[in-house]
């Protein structure tokens, strides 16, 4: 994957921005103002001192306190009102990234997300998409609000002595940007590392998780232990490398600093005492410039979280250029399958190699029953995915009615075909709800009628809550019979012109198989069937079959 520069990472960060900018500019001007308010704070008590003593006669020694009553008030709503816009945009964006994100798993599912680690996913679906937050609230602003606040602060230092002036700004663009960058290259590996070891280790951890019943059985545990435990070593490693690093740029900030209050100590003596400044002048150049590394110093210490940033929004941005394996068709428009027809079609998974459907050519009417058989991993599944467009055939073309899928808008599509697999997903909410995946608006009777339909309504009865159980409240005892008898009854619901079955009754008994085969068989005289199967029980319900055998599709007698 071709890595981007930590520059254009910020470009597109800040691009992601642009509907926001009036907020950011209220946010950078009560940044500024509010820190120029803590700045005269100090001045003043300064100032207040000098006028005291009788030094400084510009200023009573009580307008002085009042100015810097004045400005601690103001200090505080500034600081409350940047703070409040600032989250305002970091989370206003984060939601618009979320969405951006999620829209882009969309496309890329099923067929790019088959390969794709799900921690990986989580982590930055979750993780990494916070820590942008960082960016946006606590990047941008004080970026430009160091930039705006010390060229002032330069300018007002240069008013009073030029020599000021050069020393302020000299230490500014130090502290705020040498350091800062120096450390962003010399810590980029670090912060990348950190991220791609954390994504792993939750990747690990879920997969351990997922599989915990095989681990169990085949004696792994301890190994998999061991492999977690090397991870989280890793990831301390990782994490002390950025600590280390966070360390020395804050120190190296703060010997800065001092070194900039020592400086113009010496050259202001030297100024002083020829007289070139007056003891006020000095005294507040002094002050001024102590007061006012807040604004960079915060820059330097940000250079260390922006390079976990960078590293997330890279991770993000690589997802969202990702191209679609199959790019959707936009559009609504109500289509019927009346005729499937496969023309010479040929097939290979982009990611390997070996063809895997070679000239497969047959047609499909409204209300066949076909069965698709073959050995195991021969490419039945696939069959069925070119047809649900989850990938586009490498040659050849499928055609519904006369227009080939390519051009059918993939909602369209997906409204006329339903897939039973092997294995059913359950949301974790109620057995009503999950039913109702396949049609949201479908009343209790229509669930149960589905529901007896796919020989689940007894064993839904027996649940606490009935229909209102949540899955999660089974914590888990849902077996596969039952699961995939649920995928049944959501096919039975959806009524869909087209029903895919893919070994829909392999974890089921004969007994129970034989009934959902009737219930099928009943319920299904307008509908086309693919059923693919090992089974020839299975089968019987089918009109004809088909056998895929070395690469080709060929009728059965
Ligand atoms: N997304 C994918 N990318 C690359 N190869 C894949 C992908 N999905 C499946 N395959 C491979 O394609 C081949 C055919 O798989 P397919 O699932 O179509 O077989 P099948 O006949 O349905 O097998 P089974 O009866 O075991 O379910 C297998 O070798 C499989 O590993």
């Amino acid at each position: 994957m071709k890595r981007l520069s930590g520059l254009s990472i910020m470009r597109r960060l800040i691009l992601e921005l642009s509907t926001l900018t009036p907020v950011m500019m209220i946010t950078i001007s009560m940044g500024v103002l509010g820190f120029l308010a803590a700045i005269a704070i100090t001045v003043f008590g300064a100032v207040a001192i000098g006028a005291f003593i009788g030094e400084i006669t510009f200023i009573s020694f009580k307008g002085a306190l009042i100015v810097m009553g004045v400005c601690a008030v103001l200090r505080g709503l500034l600081r409350y009102m940047e703070q409040l816009s600032g989250h305002y945009i970091a989370f206003k964006i984060l939601a618009i990234l979320r969405d951006k994100i999620f829209t882009a798993l969309r496309k890329l599912a099923p067929a790019k997300l088959e390969g794709k680690e799900k921690g990986n996913l989580i982590s930055m679906v979750t993780s990494d998409i916070e820590l942008l937050e960082v960016f946006y609230a606590h990047t941008i602003a004080p970026i430009c609000i160091a930039i705006i606040t010390n060229s002032i602060i330069t300018y007002i230092l240069f008013r009073i002595h030029p020599s000021f002036g050069l020393i302020g700004g000299l230490f500014f663009i130090a502290v705020g940007l040498i350091i800062p960058y120096a450390s962003s290259i010399y810590g980029k590996a670090a912060g990348v590392s950190y991220r791609q070891t954390f994504a792993k280790t939750n990747s690990y951890i879920l997969d351990s998780l997922r599989g915990l019943k095989e681990i169990l059985l085949f004696n792994n545990s301890e190994a998999r232990l061991k492999a977690v435990n090397h991870s989280s070593e890793e990831l301390n490693k990782s994490q002390a490398k950025i600590k280390g690093h966070e360390g020395l740029v804050r120190a190296l900030s703060d010997l800065m600093v001092m070194l900039a209050i020592l400086t113009t100590v010496f050259v202001g003596s030297g100024l002083y005492e020829s007289g070139a400044v007056n003891f006020a002048q000095y005294l507040i150049a002094i002050v001024i410039l102590a007061a006012s590394f807040g604004p960079v110093v915060a820059l330097s210490n940000l250079s260390n979280t922006l390079l976990q940033t960078f590293a997330c929004a890279e991770r993000l941005f690589d997802l969202l250029d990702e191209v679609p394996e199959v790019h959707e068709v936009p559009g609504n428009q109500q289509i019927t399958s009346n005729e499937i027809s496969y023309n010479q079609v040929n097939f290979e998974y982009p990611n390997r190699s070996g063809v895997l459907l070679e000239d497969v050519s047959m047609t499909i009417k409204k209300g066949d029953k076909i069965a698709l058989i073959g050995e195991s991993g021969i490419g039945k599944s696939t069959f069925v995915k070119l047809l649900m467009r989850f990938f586009d055939v490498t040659s050849g073309h499928i055609h519904i009615e006369d227009r080939n899928i390519k051009e059918i808008p993939t909602k369209s599509l997906r409204k006329t075909q339903t897939l039973v697999s092997q294995e059913t997903y359950l949301f974790d909410e109620t057995i009503e709800q999950n039913i109702k995946l396949a049609k949201a608006n479908a009343t209790r009777e229509e669930v149960i009628a589905a529901a007896k339909k796919a020989s689940i309504h007894d064993f839904i009865e027996t649940l606490p809550r009935g229909y209102d159980t949540r899955v999660g409240e089974l914590g888990g005892n849902v077996s596969s019979g039952e699961k995939q008898r649920i995928g049944l009854a959501r096919a039975f619901l959806r009524e869909s012109e087209v029903l895919i079955l893919d070994e829909p009754t392999s974890n089921l008994d004969t007994l129970n198989e034989g009934e959902i085969l009737k219930a099928i068989k009943e319920n299904s005289k307008d509908q086309t069937i693919v059923l693919i199967s090992h089974r020839k029980s299975t089968t019987a319900i089918c009109e004809k079959t088909y056998k895929i055998q070395d690469r080709k599709i060929i009728l059965e007698a």
